[in-house]
């Protein structure tokens, strides 16, 4: 361990992002009614290239009139390579009202990106005396990103979220599938007759969580295409929790509970992390520093392990 501290992410649950296209306005109720914890408004990849100025003015105006509860509010804007995006900045903080917590940036190659953005973004907080401070998320989404993934974790102190953006991601790599995340028929390991498969996603997923981890950052897997699967979709979002993910984007209804599940300690593992403490709070009386539990052996880093469960379980009780 570095003698710097890990900075901790913000404190705020974000188990599912719901994705609706900027352009269905009739979705925007049915988004703020629903049990996602972020809701992203999307100017880019969902809506078609005649639709993006209606689009924009939609979710200006939803911005102020829908009632978003205590959800976090978020808009994608379009990348930095269209002539789409700084349009969208400039009427999302000069029209759009202060509901708006956070933007998301998508295919963010590089530290310069998100400087590009904020900079425009501080001019205008400063121009129109925005009390408070737009957020930014970005989605790592191509060869680049993911080459630059720590230069941009620590690109600026509004970066709030992470996510990998696995269609982008796939194309940018050149990757030989169509498939939107989860299990990817050709990536096997075969043995004796029998095929193994390996997760494509892994390692990108791992840089993400390092390099958001280390800057302070919520880690978050992006979207599972296939939304009649919900199996599969379960399966995905279990391995980006196991890896230190705190939740996972949908981009249909039927994705939203089942991420919200995932993404929430069980009560039985909320009930073993609690154990371990206190196991190890005894063993620290008697001047101990490992003690066991259950038969295996846990000791002071263990109590680090158990307070990520508790502090989530915490999270959603309301209790932080
Ligand atoms: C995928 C969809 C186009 C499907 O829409 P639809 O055909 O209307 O679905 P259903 O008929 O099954 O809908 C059932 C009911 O649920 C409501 N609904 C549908 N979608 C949403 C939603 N997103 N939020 C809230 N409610 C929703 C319908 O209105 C029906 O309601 P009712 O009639 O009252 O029963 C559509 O789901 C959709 O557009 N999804 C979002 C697409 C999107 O935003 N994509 C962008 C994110 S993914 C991406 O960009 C890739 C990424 O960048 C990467 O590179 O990896
Ligand atoms: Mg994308």
């Amino acid at each position: 361990m570095s003698f710097r501290q890990q900075p901790s992410p913000p404190a705020r649950l974000n188990r599912c992002q719901l994705f609706g296209p900027g352009s269905r306005v009739s979705l925007f109720e049915k988004m703020a009614a629903s049990a996602a914890d972020v809701i992203n408004l999307d100017l880019e990849d969902s809506v078609a290239p005649d639709d993006k100025d209606q689009a924009r003015r939609n979710v200006v105006q939803a911005i102020g009139d829908v009632d978003w509860g205590g959800k976090t509010l978020s808009v994608r804007i379009n990348g930095l390579d269209t002539p789409w995006w700084y349009r969208d900045v400039v009427d999302l903080l000069e029209q759009g009202g202060d509901r708006l917590d956070l933007i998301m940036i998508p295919k963010v190659g590089n530290a310069m990106d998100v400087y590009a953005v904020d900079a425009l973004v501080t001019a205008i907080e400063r121009a129109k005396g925005r009390s408070k401070p737009i957020g930014f998320e970005v989605i790592i989404e191509s060869a680049a990103g993911i080459s630059h993934v720590e230069d941009i974790a620590a690109a600026s102190p509004r970066l709030q979220a992470m996510s990998l953006g696995a269609a982008d991601f796939a194309a940018s790599m050149g990757m030989a599938t169509t498939g939107i995340g989860g299990t990817q028929e050709n990536y096997y390991m075969a043995r004796e007759g029998q095929k193994y498969w390996a997760d494509p996603w892994h390692w990108a997923q791992a840089a993400i969580v390092a390099a958001c981890r280390t800057h302070g950052i919520l880690p978050v897997d992006g979207p599972f295409g296939d939304f009649s699967d919900a199996e599969g979709f379960r399966a995905q979002a279990l391995r980006s929790a196991t890896l230190g993910m705190v939740g996972k984007w949908a981009i249909h209804p039927s994705q939203i509970a089942l991420a919200n599940e995932v993404f929430s300690p069980s009560e039985i593992a909320v009930t073993e992390a609690k154990q371990i403490l206190a196991a190890m709070e005894q063993a620290q009386k008697t001047g101990a520093g490992a003690t066991v539990y259950k038969g295996r052996l846990v000791d002071i880093a263990s109590i680090r392990q158990a307070q990520v469960i508790v502090r989530q379980a915490e999270l959603i009780n309301g209790s932080i």
